[in-house]
């Protein structure tokens, strides 16, 4: 029985997950749950899962809302429940730069982490491998086109990948010119052409910032150059990524729009358990696969996610943080839609770097990112 200590339990991925352990009673238990705002959901889940040891709540206001005798509250709450939690995997599924620490705190612990918070490795990176070196425990990624290249190389050897190739689907604008940008509203941007998730990402998606992210979170989960790290476009967001290796040969994963397979396989890795799936792919039946090349004029937060990547110091903190607090400025209708691109460049050059940052000068350089984005527009 694997106890699972889940945070941002309230949120698309914590759901989803809650959904996965309540589908395997027997190999699942939750023991820990965090979130930010949302206590009825947290509730909810206390109501049917009373193996829950640990709360915790990013608001402190409403810590005496939940109904459990052991919450934390405030923000070093997912800290807290981490450290007194008895634990076998950390499901790290909160949104933002929130996620690092958890993180780091999970392995120095000694306890392995499945992750879909991006935002560990494309702000900490660096701290994320040094620390995984030190703890010898492993992360199980849980972003669809991360399981997708985690699955390809199952069997294989690492050192004979030519490249991995990331799936694109464009996001809510693919079909859009830069000029028709300009005039785009929230509503729209929120309409994801595939996949159900929470705002920020779905944002992100439509400004190609996810997957900027997504290179620069491959770079750090499996130890690749980012000579070696391409993208594609493809529409249909059926195949969720793929791994060419040095022979030419390209092996794909296919499969529906649902986050609940690479949370299984995250979570129980590496077997495979059976899943309910309302829609499943159905490979012996007609369906059409696109491909397009990247364009990196068309899409230039991509371009700008490489220059971090390999600059690496505090710059994906700042390219992070400025893009959470653009994302909210754009969220509430402060800014338009190109001016999160904006924010974000204007971001990045002005702020200081550091080669060598240690998790505090990461935590400086996220305010300073958001600080600096709030000043721009206010
Ligand atoms: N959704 C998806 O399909 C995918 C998501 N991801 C990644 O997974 C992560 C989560 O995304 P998603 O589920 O879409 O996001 P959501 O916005 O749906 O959920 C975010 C979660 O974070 C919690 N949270 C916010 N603030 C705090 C805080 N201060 N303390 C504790 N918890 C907090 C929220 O709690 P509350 O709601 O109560 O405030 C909520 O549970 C992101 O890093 C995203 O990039 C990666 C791949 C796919
Ligand atoms: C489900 C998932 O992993 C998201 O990151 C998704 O990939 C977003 O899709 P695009 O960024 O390709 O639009
Ligand atoms: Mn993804």
């Amino acid at each position: 029985m694997k106890k699972i200590l889940l945070l941002g339990a309230t949120g698309s991925i914590g759901l989803q997950t809650i959904d996965v352990i309540e589908q395997h009673p027997d190999r699942f238990k939750l023991v820990g749950i965090a979130a930010g705002n949302q206590t009825e959901i947290l509730n909810q889940i206390l109501e049917k899962h009373r193996s829950i040891q640990v709360v915790g709540i990013g608001n402190e206001e409403k810590k005496d809302e939940i109904h459990h005798n052991k919450v934390y509250a405030g923000k070093e709450a997912m800290v807290q429940c981490i450290q007194n939690c008895e634990y076998d995997l950390l499901v790290n599924a909160v949104v933002g730069f929130r996620g690092l620490k958890p993180t780091l705190e999970s392995l120095k612990k000694g306890k392995d982490v499945a992750l879909a918070n991006k935002e560990s490795l494309v702000a900490g990176g660096m701290l994320v491998r040094q620390t995984l070196k030190e703890t010898n425990t492993k992360l199980y990624p849980i972003d669809s086109e991360h399981s997708a290249i985690f699955q390809c190389l199952q069997g294989n050897d690492i050192r004979q990948v030519k490249r991995l190739i990331i799936t694109a689907s464009g996001g809510s604008f693919r079909d859009k010119t830069r000029e028709q940008l300009k005039e785009v509203t929230v509503e729209q941007t929120l309409k994801h052409p595939n996949w159900s998730m929470g705002k920020r990402i779905t944002v992100d998606s439509a400004t190609m910032v996810n997957k900027g992210f997504e290179v620069i979170e491959a770079h750090f989960l499996f130890d690749l150059d980012y000579d070696k790290i391409d993208t594609v476009l493809h529409k249909e967001s059926i195949i969720h990524s793929m791994v060419e290796y040095e022979d030419h040969a390209i092996i794909a994963q296919m499969g529906s729009a649902d986050m609940r397979l690479p949370i299984q396989y995250a979570i129980h890795y590496p077997d495979r358990i059976p899943l309910k799936e309302e829609h499943p792919l159905d490979a012996s039946d007609t369906f059409d696969l696109h491909f397009k090349k990247m364009d990196f004029e068309r899409y230039p937060m991509l371009k700008c996610a490489y220059e971090v990547g390999r600059k690496e110091g505090n710059l994906g903190a700042i390219f992070n943080g400025a893009d959470e607090q653009a994302v909210e400025y754009f969220l509430d209708h402060k800014i338009s839609f190109l001016q999160i691109e904006e924010s974000i460049l204007k971001a990045i050059e002005s702020l200081e770097y550091i080669q060598n940052p240690t998790y505090e000068q990461l935590e400086q350089s996220d305010l300073a990112a958001r600080e600096f984005v709030k000043q721009l527009w206010d």
